[in-house]
Protein backbone atom coordinates (compact mmCIF):
# COMPACT_ATOMS: atom_id res chain seq x y z
CA UNK A 1 0.00 0.00 0.00
CA UNK A 2 0.86 3.75 -0.69
CA UNK A 3 -0.33 6.63 0.74
CA UNK A 4 -1.23 8.97 -1.77
CA UNK A 5 0.09 12.50 -0.13
CA UNK A 6 -1.75 15.52 0.42
CA UNK A 7 -5.11 13.45 0.03
CA UNK A 8 -4.71 14.26 3.81
CA UNK A 9 -7.33 16.72 3.85
CA UNK A 10 -8.64 18.03 7.73
CA UNK A 11 -12.19 18.78 7.71
CA UNK A 12 -12.45 21.12 11.74
CA UNK A 13 -16.03 19.94 12.13
CA UNK A 14 -17.55 21.01 15.82
CA UNK A 15 -17.85 17.98 17.16
CA UNK A 16 -13.62 17.30 16.15
CA UNK A 17 -11.60 16.92 13.63
CA UNK A 18 -12.36 14.88 10.55
CA UNK A 19 -9.55 13.42 8.46
CA UNK A 20 -9.38 11.89 5.29
CA UNK A 21 -6.81 9.97 3.68
CA UNK A 22 -6.36 8.53 -0.53
CA UNK A 23 -4.75 5.27 -0.16
CA UNK A 24 -3.65 3.12 -3.18
CA UNK A 25 -1.63 -0.15 -4.22
CA UNK A 26 0.76 -0.04 -7.52
CA UNK A 27 -1.09 -3.31 -8.33
CA UNK A 28 -4.56 -2.66 -7.50
CA UNK A 29 -7.30 -1.18 -9.59
CA UNK A 30 -8.88 0.91 -6.75
CA UNK A 31 -7.64 3.08 -3.55
CA UNK A 32 -9.15 3.14 -0.73
CA UNK A 33 -10.69 6.45 0.92
CA UNK A 34 -10.22 6.25 4.57
CA UNK A 35 -12.24 8.84 6.85
CA UNK A 36 -11.92 9.43 10.68
CA UNK A 37 -12.99 11.46 12.90
CA UNK A 38 -10.40 12.73 15.63
CA UNK A 39 -11.91 14.25 18.88
CA UNK A 40 -10.21 15.40 21.96
CA UNK A 41 -7.29 13.29 21.11
CA UNK A 42 -8.88 9.86 20.12
CA UNK A 43 -10.19 8.32 17.48
CA UNK A 44 -14.02 8.35 17.91
CA UNK A 45 -14.77 6.42 14.10
CA UNK A 46 -13.13 5.86 11.00
CA UNK A 47 -14.50 4.40 7.33
CA UNK A 48 -13.35 3.59 4.44
CA UNK A 49 -14.44 2.75 0.78
CA UNK A 50 -12.98 2.40 -2.38
CA UNK A 51 -12.63 4.76 -5.73
CA UNK A 52 -10.71 4.43 -8.64
CA UNK A 53 -7.27 4.81 -8.67
CA UNK A 54 -7.37 7.13 -11.63
CA UNK A 55 -9.46 9.01 -9.55
CA UNK A 56 -7.17 9.21 -6.84
CA UNK A 57 -4.27 10.01 -9.04
CA UNK A 58 -6.10 13.04 -10.20
CA UNK A 59 -5.86 14.15 -6.72
CA UNK A 60 -2.36 14.19 -6.01
CA UNK A 61 0.56 11.82 -6.89
CA UNK A 62 1.71 8.87 -5.18
CA UNK A 63 4.05 9.23 -2.13
CA UNK A 64 5.80 5.73 -1.96
CA UNK A 65 4.63 3.91 1.31
CA UNK A 66 5.70 0.38 1.46
CA UNK A 67 4.32 -1.55 4.68
CA UNK A 68 7.15 -2.09 5.40
CA UNK A 69 8.02 1.45 5.85
CA UNK A 70 5.30 1.71 9.01
CA UNK A 71 6.58 2.52 12.20
CA UNK A 72 4.64 -0.19 14.11
CA UNK A 73 4.90 0.79 17.80
CA UNK A 74 5.19 -2.12 20.91
CA UNK A 75 2.41 -4.03 21.35
CA UNK A 76 1.37 -4.24 17.43
CA UNK A 77 2.22 -7.01 15.50
CA UNK A 78 3.16 -6.00 11.74
CA UNK A 79 0.56 -8.69 10.31
CA UNK A 80 -2.06 -7.20 12.24
CA UNK A 81 -1.89 -3.78 10.96
CA UNK A 82 -4.56 -2.30 8.73
CA UNK A 83 -5.03 0.66 7.43
CA UNK A 84 -7.14 2.50 9.61
CA UNK A 85 -4.70 1.71 12.15
CA UNK A 86 -2.52 4.47 10.33
CA UNK A 87 -2.36 7.96 11.33
CA UNK A 88 -2.80 10.53 8.35
CA UNK A 89 -0.06 12.24 6.98
CA UNK A 90 2.45 9.85 8.76
CA UNK A 91 3.98 6.40 8.88
CA UNK A 92 2.73 5.64 12.63
CA UNK A 93 1.10 2.88 13.60
CA UNK A 94 -1.46 3.50 16.71
CA UNK A 95 -1.16 1.11 19.16
CA UNK A 96 -2.91 0.03 22.49
CA UNK A 97 -0.65 2.17 24.62
CA UNK A 98 -2.09 5.39 22.57
CA UNK A 99 -4.25 7.26 25.49
CA UNK A 100 -5.58 10.73 26.06
CA UNK A 101 -3.55 12.82 24.24
CA UNK A 102 -5.60 16.52 25.02
CA UNK A 103 -3.57 19.17 26.32
CA UNK A 104 -5.48 20.62 29.07
CA UNK A 105 -3.02 22.60 30.66
CA UNK A 106 0.80 23.86 29.67
CA UNK A 107 3.13 26.29 31.84
CA UNK A 108 6.39 27.20 31.26
CA UNK A 109 8.90 26.13 34.30
CA UNK A 110 12.48 27.14 33.34
CA UNK A 111 15.38 27.84 31.41
CA UNK A 112 18.60 26.13 31.59
CA UNK A 113 21.99 26.53 30.22
CA UNK A 114 23.56 23.71 31.52
CA UNK A 115 22.01 20.11 31.36
CA UNK A 116 22.39 19.42 35.22
CA UNK A 117 20.22 22.34 35.54
CA UNK A 118 17.21 21.21 34.36
CA UNK A 119 14.05 20.20 36.22
CA UNK A 120 15.20 17.10 38.49
CA UNK A 121 12.13 15.14 38.93
CA UNK A 122 11.23 11.74 37.36
CA UNK A 123 8.80 13.57 34.69
CA UNK A 124 8.91 11.83 31.38
CA UNK A 125 10.04 14.47 28.30
CA UNK A 126 10.28 15.08 24.91
CA UNK A 127 13.06 16.84 23.21
CA UNK A 128 12.20 19.10 20.25
CA UNK A 129 15.42 19.71 17.93
CA UNK A 130 16.21 20.85 14.63
CA UNK A 131 18.13 23.46 12.22
CA UNK A 132 17.66 27.12 13.73
CA UNK A 133 14.21 28.47 12.21
CA UNK A 134 12.54 25.07 11.65
CA UNK A 135 9.77 25.95 13.52
CA UNK A 136 10.32 24.28 16.83
CA UNK A 137 8.84 26.94 19.06
CA UNK A 138 6.16 27.76 16.57
CA UNK A 139 5.54 23.79 17.03
CA UNK A 140 5.11 24.14 20.46
CA UNK A 141 2.79 26.67 20.22
CA UNK A 142 0.55 24.61 18.09
CA UNK A 143 0.70 21.83 20.52
CA UNK A 144 -0.49 23.89 23.11
CA UNK A 145 -2.63 26.13 21.84
CA UNK A 146 -1.00 29.13 22.85
CA UNK A 147 2.01 31.63 22.46
CA UNK A 148 4.14 29.96 24.74
CA UNK A 149 7.44 29.84 23.27
CA UNK A 150 8.96 32.72 21.90
CA UNK A 151 9.05 32.54 18.11
CA UNK A 152 11.10 34.43 15.50
CA UNK A 153 11.52 34.84 11.86
CA UNK A 154 15.52 35.58 12.49
CA UNK A 155 17.07 32.11 13.45
CA UNK A 156 19.09 31.82 16.68
CA UNK A 157 15.79 33.16 18.96
CA UNK A 158 15.79 29.92 21.34
CA UNK A 159 19.08 29.72 23.48
CA UNK A 160 18.57 27.66 26.24
CA UNK A 161 17.14 24.57 27.46
CA UNK A 162 13.18 25.55 28.33
CA UNK A 163 11.06 22.64 30.14
CA UNK A 164 7.22 23.12 29.22
CA UNK A 165 5.04 21.19 31.99
CA UNK A 166 2.12 19.56 30.29
CA UNK A 167 -1.39 18.77 31.56
CA UNK A 168 1.46 18.50 35.48
CA UNK A 169 2.95 15.21 34.46
CA UNK A 170 5.20 15.50 31.49
CA UNK A 171 7.40 17.88 29.34
CA UNK A 172 8.05 19.43 26.52
CA UNK A 173 11.58 20.79 26.06
CA UNK A 174 12.67 23.46 23.28
CA UNK A 175 16.20 23.23 22.56
CA UNK A 176 18.22 25.63 20.57
CA UNK A 177 18.47 25.23 16.80
CA UNK A 178 21.43 23.63 15.16
CA UNK A 179 23.32 24.92 12.02
CA UNK A 180 22.77 28.74 12.70
CA UNK A 181 25.51 29.90 10.07
CA UNK A 182 25.73 33.16 11.07
CA UNK A 183 26.62 32.26 14.73
CA UNK A 184 30.15 32.56 16.09
CA UNK A 185 32.09 29.55 16.18
CA UNK A 186 32.28 29.14 20.19
CA UNK A 187 28.51 29.58 19.78
CA UNK A 188 28.33 26.59 17.72
CA UNK A 189 30.36 24.37 19.71
CA UNK A 190 28.84 25.74 22.85
CA UNK A 191 25.26 23.94 21.11
CA UNK A 192 27.12 20.68 20.67
CA UNK A 193 28.72 20.23 24.24
CA UNK A 194 25.99 21.26 25.87
CA UNK A 195 23.01 19.66 23.91
CA UNK A 196 24.75 16.79 23.41
CA UNK A 197 25.24 16.74 26.85
CA UNK A 198 21.33 16.91 27.83
CA UNK A 199 20.79 13.82 25.06
CA UNK A 200 23.25 11.67 26.85
CA UNK A 201 22.67 12.26 30.55
CA UNK A 202 18.67 12.69 30.77
CA UNK A 203 17.47 9.96 31.64
CA UNK A 204 13.85 10.78 31.78
CA UNK A 205 14.37 11.71 27.84
CA UNK A 206 11.26 9.43 26.23
CA UNK A 207 12.09 10.64 22.44
CA UNK A 208 13.49 13.86 20.29
CA UNK A 209 11.32 14.90 18.03
CA UNK A 210 13.60 15.86 15.09
CA UNK A 211 11.98 18.49 13.28
CA UNK A 212 12.99 19.01 9.68
CA UNK A 213 11.50 21.78 6.99
CA UNK A 214 10.00 20.34 4.54
CA UNK A 215 9.55 23.08 2.22
CA UNK A 216 13.32 22.54 1.70
CA UNK A 217 15.46 19.39 -0.05
CA UNK A 218 17.28 17.52 2.50
CA UNK A 219 20.22 19.19 4.37
CA UNK A 220 23.19 17.23 5.78
CA UNK A 221 23.36 18.44 9.28
CA UNK A 222 19.99 17.49 10.01
CA UNK A 223 21.07 13.81 8.32
CA UNK A 224 24.45 14.00 10.53
CA UNK A 225 22.22 14.94 13.93
CA UNK A 226 19.82 11.93 12.99
CA UNK A 227 22.54 9.67 12.52
CA UNK A 228 24.21 11.36 15.79
CA UNK A 229 21.07 10.48 17.49
CA UNK A 230 20.37 6.63 16.22
CA UNK A 231 24.49 6.11 17.22
CA UNK A 232 24.17 7.14 20.63
CA UNK A 233 20.41 5.01 20.79
CA UNK A 234 18.10 7.84 21.07
CA UNK A 235 14.60 7.30 19.70
CA UNK A 236 13.49 10.31 17.47
CA UNK A 237 10.31 10.96 15.63
CA UNK A 238 11.04 13.06 12.35
CA UNK A 239 8.65 16.08 12.34
CA UNK A 240 8.55 17.07 8.98
CA UNK A 241 7.60 21.20 9.61
CA UNK A 242 6.47 23.53 7.55
CA UNK A 243 4.39 21.45 5.37
CA UNK A 244 1.72 24.61 4.14
CA UNK A 245 4.36 25.69 1.96
CA UNK A 246 3.65 23.96 -1.13
CA UNK A 247 4.93 26.97 -3.52
CA UNK A 248 8.70 26.87 -4.77
CA UNK A 249 9.89 24.91 -8.15
CA UNK A 250 10.69 21.94 -8.74
CA UNK A 251 11.80 19.59 -6.11
CA UNK A 252 10.79 21.64 -3.45
CA UNK A 253 7.22 20.56 -2.72
CA UNK A 254 7.04 19.00 0.42
CA UNK A 255 5.80 15.89 -0.36
CA UNK A 256 9.39 15.61 -3.04
CA UNK A 257 11.89 16.76 -0.04
CA UNK A 258 9.92 14.15 2.70
CA UNK A 259 10.60 11.60 0.16
CA UNK A 260 14.48 12.20 -0.72
CA UNK A 261 14.73 12.40 3.00
CA UNK A 262 13.14 9.53 3.68
CA UNK A 263 15.62 7.66 0.88
CA UNK A 264 18.58 8.87 2.27
CA UNK A 265 17.95 8.36 5.87
CA UNK A 266 16.36 4.72 5.10
CA UNK A 267 19.23 2.48 4.42
CA UNK A 268 20.95 4.05 7.91
CA UNK A 269 18.15 2.29 10.39
CA UNK A 270 16.66 -1.50 10.58
CA UNK A 271 13.30 -0.98 11.42
CA UNK A 272 11.58 2.84 10.24
CA UNK A 273 11.92 5.78 12.40
CA UNK A 274 8.25 7.18 13.12
CA UNK A 275 7.32 10.28 11.44
CA UNK A 276 4.71 12.69 10.40
CA UNK A 277 3.47 15.91 7.80
CA UNK A 278 2.86 19.00 10.42
CA UNK A 279 2.40 22.43 10.06
CA UNK A 280 1.95 25.21 12.46
CA UNK A 281 -0.20 27.51 10.03
CA UNK A 282 -2.57 24.80 9.35
CA UNK A 283 -2.47 22.60 12.25
CA UNK A 284 -1.85 19.72 10.09
CA UNK A 285 -0.52 17.03 12.04
CA UNK A 286 -1.42 18.19 15.39
CA UNK A 287 -3.70 15.78 16.61
CA UNK A 288 -1.56 12.96 14.89
CA UNK A 289 1.53 14.12 16.57
CA UNK A 290 0.17 14.42 20.46
CA UNK A 291 -1.47 11.02 19.72
CA UNK A 292 2.03 9.33 18.92
CA UNK A 293 3.32 11.04 21.84
CA UNK A 294 0.38 9.48 24.07
CA UNK A 295 1.43 5.81 22.87
CA UNK A 296 5.56 6.68 23.24
CA UNK A 297 5.13 8.26 27.09
CA UNK A 298 2.41 5.57 28.20
CA UNK A 299 5.12 2.63 27.05
CA UNK A 300 7.78 4.48 28.62
CA UNK A 301 5.50 4.82 31.89
CA UNK A 302 4.51 0.73 31.54
CA UNK A 303 8.01 0.46 30.99
CA UNK A 304 9.88 2.65 33.96
CA UNK A 305 7.26 1.52 36.46
N1 LIG B 1 4.65 28.62 6.80
C1 LIG B 1 5.07 28.18 7.96
N2 LIG B 1 5.93 28.91 8.69
C2 LIG B 1 6.36 28.43 9.88
C3 LIG B 1 5.90 27.17 10.37
N3 LIG B 1 6.51 26.94 11.57
C4 LIG B 1 7.28 28.03 11.81
N4 LIG B 1 7.19 28.91 10.80
C5 LIG B 1 7.90 30.21 10.72
O1 LIG B 1 9.30 29.97 10.76
C6 LIG B 1 9.99 30.97 11.54
C7 LIG B 1 10.81 30.34 12.65
O2 LIG B 1 9.94 29.73 13.59
P1 LIG B 1 10.43 29.39 15.09
O3 LIG B 1 9.35 28.56 15.70
O4 LIG B 1 10.88 30.60 15.82
O5 LIG B 1 11.70 28.47 14.75
P2 LIG B 1 12.74 27.80 15.79
O6 LIG B 1 13.08 26.48 15.21
O7 LIG B 1 12.17 27.79 17.17
O8 LIG B 1 13.97 28.79 15.66
P3 LIG B 1 15.20 29.02 16.70
O9 LIG B 1 14.63 29.22 18.07
O10 LIG B 1 15.85 30.24 16.15
O11 LIG B 1 16.08 27.83 16.60
C8 LIG B 1 8.89 31.91 12.05
O12 LIG B 1 8.82 33.03 11.17
C9 LIG B 1 7.63 31.08 11.95
O13 LIG B 1 6.45 31.86 11.77
C10 LIG B 1 4.97 26.42 9.58
O14 LIG B 1 4.52 25.31 9.91
N5 LIG B 1 4.60 26.98 8.37
MG1 LIG C 1 12.90 28.63 18.95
Amino acid sequence: MGLLDHCVAHYPQPFGRLMCSIWACPFCPSAVVDLCLISNGRFKFSKSFAISRRAASSVAPPLKLEKEALFVPPGVAKEEVTINMVLPGSNIVVGPYAGDAQIKQAQFVKSSSRAKDCPKDDRPEFAIIGRSNVGKSSLINALVRQDMALTSKKPGKTQLINHFLINKSWYMVDLPGYGFAHASESARIDWSSFTKGYFLNRDTLVAVMLLVDASIPPQRIDLDCANWLGRNNIGMTFVFTKCDKTKGGKGTRPVDNIRQFQELIGKCYGEPPPWVMTSSVTGLGRDELLLHMSQLRNYWDNEAS
